[in-house]
């Protein structure tokens, strides 16, 4: 649905020239929650800002919905902008307008009749949980309030794509929470395509499928969040990684573990995208009559399901725990390591 390729951008002033954006080239499906994530600098803002032309680019090509954006006029690129909603870290919000009136403004702008304007408005306010606050102005709402009437005017215009410049970096984790629970609502409802930028892990955890890792204005990993999540390659994606999960400074407690738990196994589950890890423990207790223990753990959830590690420990019958751990390496997508065999 979005292809960008060989896209570029090099801003300069006192005859210094800064790469911001490296020869990028990504291709982004609808229906994708697609993050990008990187450190201050990487270049994020100014990549996304090229999607819809507030940069300009200096070499490369976008194209969205078989419309190549980069070749546009000035009078068909504001028509495609319609198409492309964005939504941004301080919210972008007119003051001294309502609610109301800010989500109202790009239906004026494109020219649609005040009656089906409120009509709009209204659904939308609806749509992102602001009913009773229509008449209010922005100095009258909460950040999570603000950051609703600034999806609400994003989507005004029926746009097919959202990009989202940092959107919840100013807003509290619980706040944040919220604004991508709506995010999510809003993709699987409209069937909206939906780029982030953001340079928090755990945003791209909760609600994306892609991500694209930037380094130095350059795309340095790419994939499905969890193949990246198991799999990172780059330095600077495990340190992502490692601000969801922790460091590995957990596996070397492993021989405190062994240590101080000296009855029956001690067993390492790791769980890549299994969507029941839930009921797994207690279907094995039940099936097989284990004993288990959890010691420790941390598991995930992200999309593509539940991403993590937990060591337990588990006893009983040998017979029994010996079907139990085959159970689990034949039947489940779970990896299933024997880190202390007491029996
Ligand atoms: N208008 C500009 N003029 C000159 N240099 C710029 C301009 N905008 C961005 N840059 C430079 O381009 C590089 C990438 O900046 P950009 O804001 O895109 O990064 P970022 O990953 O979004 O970082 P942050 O999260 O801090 O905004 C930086 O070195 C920045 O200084």
């Amino acid at each position: 649905m979005i292809s960008i390729e060989g896209l570029s951008k090099i801003f300069t002033s006192n005859k210094t020239d800064t790469t911001a954006v490296d020869n990028l080239t990504l291709s982004i499906d609808q229906g994708d929650i697609f993050g990008v994530i990187g450190y201050s600098g990487a270049g994020k803002s100014t990549f996304v800002r090229l999607l819809n032309r507030l940069e300009e680019p200096t070499n490369g090509r976008v194209v969205i919905n078989d419309q190549v954006v980069t070749a546009l006029n000035k009078k068909d690129l504001r028509i495609a902008r319609q198409d492309i909603g964005m939504i941004f870290q301080h919210f972008n919000l007119l003051w001294s307008r309502t609610v109301e009136e800010n989500i109202a403004f790009p239906l004026e702008i494109a020219g649609v009749s005040k009656e089906e304007r409120l009509e709009r408005v209204h659904s939308l306010i609806d749509l992102v949980g602001l009913s009773g606050k229509e008449q209010s102005y922005p100095s009258q709402l909460s950040g999570g309030q603000k950051q609703r009437v600034g999806i609400a005017r994003a989507l005004a215009n029926k746009p097919s794509v959202l990009l989202c410049d940092e959107a919840t970096s100013a807003l509290d984790p619980e706040t944040t929470n919220a604004i991508l629970d709506l995010l999510v609502d809003i993709n699987r409802q409209l069937g909206l395509t939906i780029i982030l930028i953001t340079h928090e892990m755990h945003v791209i955890r909760k609600i994306c499928n892609q991500v694209a890792v930037m380094e130095n204005g350059k795309v340095v990993e790419q994939g499905n969040v969890l193949d990246v999540f198991l799999h990172p390659q780059q330095s600077v994606t495990k340190k992502f990684v490692k601000q969801v999960m922790g460091s590995d400074e957990e596996d070397n407690d492993i021989n405190q573990l062994i240590k101080n738990n000296e009855q029956g196994k001690i067993i390492r589950l790791h769980f890549v995208g299994e969507t029941t890890n839930d009921a797994l423990i207690s279907q094995i207790i039940k099936t097989y009559q284990v004993d288990v223990s959890i010691l420790q753990g941390k598991i995930t959830q992200t999309q593509a399901g539940a991403y993590g590690t937990l060591f337990i420990q588990m006893g009983g019958n040998p017979d029994d725990v010996t079907q139990a751990i085959t159970f689990i390496r034949e039947q489940t997508s779970v990896e299933l390591e024997v880190v202390r065999d007491a029996d």
